[in-house]
């Protein structure tokens, strides 16, 4: 069996070391390339190529794993419009622009982009949708809380977990997204799905996605209890992603959901 060489992009990250370790225990994937803005504080395989080059460090592999910041994540993308190899993204807060890159450089390679690699998250979303269409009438709010460290809000779990429930009702996400409340707001309108972002300690992400009628509610929860969820989950993706025809695709596609 050939081993598929993977790029790490955001190596010295909480998820990126995390694809690193996994990366030894993984059958048929091996850790080829890391990108590094500075130096590594931990030891490497020396046959692993270490590099602040961009174009060295997509060339020594055959895909690359993207968890780091949006403006990092567009730099990979234009060099990748460049050199095309399979991509795998994981980094959330992606601005309008670096979503349409995206979208271009899904027509040169494949690319798989999740806001959480997660199977349990994966699977939320449908129920989501689903919940959404059939509870017709009740109110629908969201609530993300995440470690003191995470940069964006909300999560892009959260955003996406909103998506789905605004697709599941036929709205228009942009058009009926809260994003906070304070002072004499008003009564609550019909349509507006609240997308609330907690922070503190160390909770690596936890995702309610509520619906509230009156006399009862519903509440779907996903708890992630291991970092290791989302960078086994990229792993899996990148395997699955490695001998696919250009195109953007979802965390849905490769667990078949
Ligand atoms: N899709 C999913 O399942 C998940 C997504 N995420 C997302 O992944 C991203 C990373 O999360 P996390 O690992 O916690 O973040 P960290 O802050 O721990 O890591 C960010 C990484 O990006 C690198 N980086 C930052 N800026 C640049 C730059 N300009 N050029 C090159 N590299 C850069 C950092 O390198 P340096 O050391 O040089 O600063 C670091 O290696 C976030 O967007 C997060 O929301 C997180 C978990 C799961
Ligand atoms: O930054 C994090 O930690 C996480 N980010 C992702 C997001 O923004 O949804 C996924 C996960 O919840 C952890």
């Amino acid at each position: 069996m050939t081993t598929i060489k993977v790029g790490v992009f955001g190596a010295s990250g909480r998820v990126g070391k995390l694809l690193i370790e996994d990366l030894k225990n993984t059958q048929g994937m091996g850790l080829s390339s890391v990108y590094v803005r500075n130096s590594l504080d931990f030891a490497i395989d020396p046959s692993v190529l270490v590099t602040s080059d961009m174009h060295s460090f997509i060339g020594a592999s055959d895909i690359i794993i993207d968890f780091s910041l949006p403006e990092a994540c567009e730099a990979l993308l234009e060099e990748a419009i460049k050199t095309p190899k399979p991509l795998v993204i994981g980094t959330t807060g992606l601005n309008t622009h670096q979503l349409n890159l995206l979208k271009q450089a899904s027509e040169l390679m494949p690319v798989l982009y999740a806001t959480n690699m997660s199977l349990g998250v994966a699977l939320l979303n449908k129920l989501v949708h689903q919940a959404s269409a059939a509870l017709e009438g009740f109110d629908i709010e969201i609530v993300e809380m995440h470690h003191r460290h995470k940069k964006d809000a909300p999560s892009g779990t959260a955003l996406t977990l909103a998506e789905s429930a605004a697709n599941g009702r036929n709205l228009d996400l942009d058009k009926v997204r809260v994003s906070g409340r304070d002072g004499n707001i008003g009564e609550r309108t019909k349509d507006e799905i609240a997308v609330m972002a907690l922070r503190g300690g160390d909770i690596v992400g936890r995702h309610t996605v509520g619906f509230y009628n009156d006399g009862e509610f519903i509440e779907l929860n996903h708890t992630a209890t291991s970092r290791n969820t989302f960078s086994k989950g990229a792993l899996r993706a990148g395997k699955w992603l490695s001998d696919k025809e250009p195109g953007l695709y979802s965390i849905s596609d490769c667990l078949e959901l």
